[in-house]
């Protein structure tokens, strides 16, 4: 997948994104432009869409059943839902981490190394794997201990794991779903400690039920409801500090006083 920056600021752009389950309209009409090496967080109740408008974005949610998207999603320019773009090719542009840290049942070096290899990496492994684990704030906990199954780290550490082995790819974007909700404070800490890091490299989508983590780490800030129809729309998408501080809009002020005030 070749892609060319339609404009340098702009890593992803949605364009009347309806995203169905069967034929539930889970989300309607999402436009939304995602800024290129910023943190843009997903809030809203449960059910309003946030995490299918997130899998959309690298086309995660073609591998549910029954799913169906309408609308466009453009990446640098290219419109990832054409005909000729491969899913697998979207996937290692756009990487994913998960709410829960789901490390393979392998060795620490194993879990970063076999998805590089799986992506043709041919270069030097145990430079990538240090590198890696590095920029993912863990080496220094696991530099002697690479081979020891990853399924012995604690939870923060193998979610930490997880984002060394997504970053391992080279993607563009890291999508993640609640990536602290199953951690302590401490993990939890260290995680937006490092979401704040990686942004220099690397454009970051999360989202988050924590107000509190969505005014911390994130840049710009996306608010979802439901309408009458139980399918979710965006009600405001802005700067953070704006959406938190000086909100436009009545619905958006209410959830953000109600959770966060
Ligand atoms: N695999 C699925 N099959 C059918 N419906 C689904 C599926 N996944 C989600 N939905 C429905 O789509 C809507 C949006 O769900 P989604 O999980 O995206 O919301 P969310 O805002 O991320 O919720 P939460 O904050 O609880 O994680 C909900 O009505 C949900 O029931």
């Amino acid at each position: 997948m070749s892609t060319q920056l339609e404009n340098q600021d702009i890593e992803l752009r949605t364009d009347n994104l309806n995203i169905y389950y069967d034929t539930f309209r889970a989300v309607t009409d999402i436009n939304l432009e995602i800024p290129r090496e910023q943190v843009t967080a997903f809030i809203g109740p449960s059910g309003c869409g946030k995490s299918t408008v997130l899998r959309s974005i690298n086309r995660m949610n073609e591998l549910i059943p029954g799913t169906r998207t309408e609308g466009t999603i453009h990446f640098r320019g290219v419109d990832i839902y054409a005909d000729k773009v491969d899913p697998v090719e979207v996937r290692r542009h756009i990487g994913m981490v998960f709410q829960k840290p789901n490390p393979f049942p392998k060795s620490i070096y194993d879990n970063i190394a076999w998805g590089a290899k799986i992506n043709g990496f041919t270069g030097d492994m145990d430079e990538l794997v240090e590198t890696s684990l590095q920029q993912a704030a863990l080496w220094n906990e696991v530099k002697d201990k690479l081979k020891q199954n990853a399924l012995r780290l604690s939870g923060g550490q193998q979610q930490r794991l997880c984002i060394a082995r997504a970053i391992a790819i080279k993607p563009h974007i890291i999508l993640m779903d609640e990536p602290a909700s199953a951690l302590d404070p401490i993990s939890t800490t260290k995680i937006e400690d490092l979401i704040n890091e990686l942004k220099q490299d690397y454009t970051i989508v999360i989202v988050t039920h924590n107000m509190q983590q969505a005014a911390r780490v994130s840049d710009k800030t996306a608010f979802f409801l439901v309408d009458e129809n139980r399918s979710g729309y965006l009600v405001e998408y802005g700067k953070t500090d704006e959406i938190f501080f000086n909100p436009k809009n009545k619905e958006t002020e209410d959830y953000i006083s109600g959770r966060f005030g």
